[in-house]
């Protein structure tokens, strides 16, 4: 696991926002061969997201050949409700880039039959291949999607009851009350996270600093389910400095070293790849 650690909210957007136009223009999609991004809400990826459609409107990056999966949408919440997590993918992202809106996949909490909505939801994420890169954020508890504290790990995308902690914390949403905000969600699993090719995490703000120090200076634990991601061959979490509040010095140095020790190997092999290039030209002129 690799942690990166920015000044503030705005710099965490732009690394996420161009380590993802990255991946996507190398993977080099195509109709036939789609890049499978899975995303999350929350205030957390709104940084990320601008900082997405800014390089679209650019001209430097684009969805036309990229299929999303969402993390989660909650229960009986009607489609168009401002709170839904349809409402807010397409008002925070996806009616500002040029993805097809057939592309684009979230769990339908209105499904007559919901069992049956989360495992065709597995199903189409398999004939897709799998996803490439799973964005996520995580809340206060520590879960990953709506993976509250006490998930399988090995969960796979299902009906969740949403702990009292996370009414809370999304009351802020509705009006402040606790009695508007579903009781219920459907969610990807732990397990469905984890199978992805590559995860990224955001995690900001001082509110999820106790969960970010859980997930990676402890073990492995059900009841902090963002730690589960210590089992994920390629995973990234994404955070600012105030997040870092509850991690040991030590921690902090530790990768801040490592991520210098990385920039630096990126900068020797692009030097090489330079210098190996002028040689080349050299000898094309020879
Ligand atoms: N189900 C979502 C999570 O996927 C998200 O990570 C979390 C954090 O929200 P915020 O980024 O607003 O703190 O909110 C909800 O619980």
């Amino acid at each position: 696991m690799r942690l990166i650690i920015r000044d503030d909210a705005a710099q965490v957007g732009e690394y996420i926002a161009s380590y993802i136009a990255k991946r996507i223009i190398e993977f080099d999609p195509t109709p036939t061969k789609p890049f499978v991004l899975g995303l999350p809400t929350g205030s957390s990826p709104i940084p990320t997201y601008k900082a997405l459609i800014a390089r679209v409107k650019r001209g430097e990056l684009s969805f036309k050949h990229v299929v999303t999966f969402n993390m989660d949408e909650y229960v009986g919440l009607p489609r168009d409700h401002p709170e839904s997590y349809h409402s807010f993918m397409f008002r925070e992202f996806f009616s500002h880039v040029d993805i097809p809106p057939t592309q684009v996949h979230i769990l339908n909490g209105n499904a007559p039959d919901l069992a049956a909505e989360c495992a065709a939801y597995e199903a189409s994420i398999r004939e897709y291949g799998g996803i490439e890169l799973f964005l996520g954020g995580i809340g206060e508890d520590g879960h990953i999607a709506f993976n509250e504290p006490g998930s399988s790990l090995a969960s796979r995308t299902r009906i969740k009851t949403l702990a009292y902690d996370t009414i809370l914390a999304n009351a802020r949403f509705f009006d402040n009350d606790i009695a508007k905000v579903p009781r219920m969600a459907l969610t990807v699993g732990v397990g469905t996270v984890l199978d992805s090719r590559e995860v990224v995490v955001v995690v900001t703000g001082l509110r999820k600093a106790l969960a970010l120090g859980k997930a990676i200076e402890d073990g492995v634990n059900h009841l902090w389910t963002l730690s589960a991601l210590q089992l994920h061959p390629w995973a990234l979490i994404v955070v600012d400095e105030d997040a870092t509040s509850e991690l040991h010095v030590k921690t902090v140095k530790y990768f801040k070293s490592i991520e210098r020790v990385q920039e630096e190997v990126e900068r020797t092999q692009a030097e090489l790849r330079r210098r190996g290039k002028e040689a080349g030209q050299v000898g094309s002129m020879e």
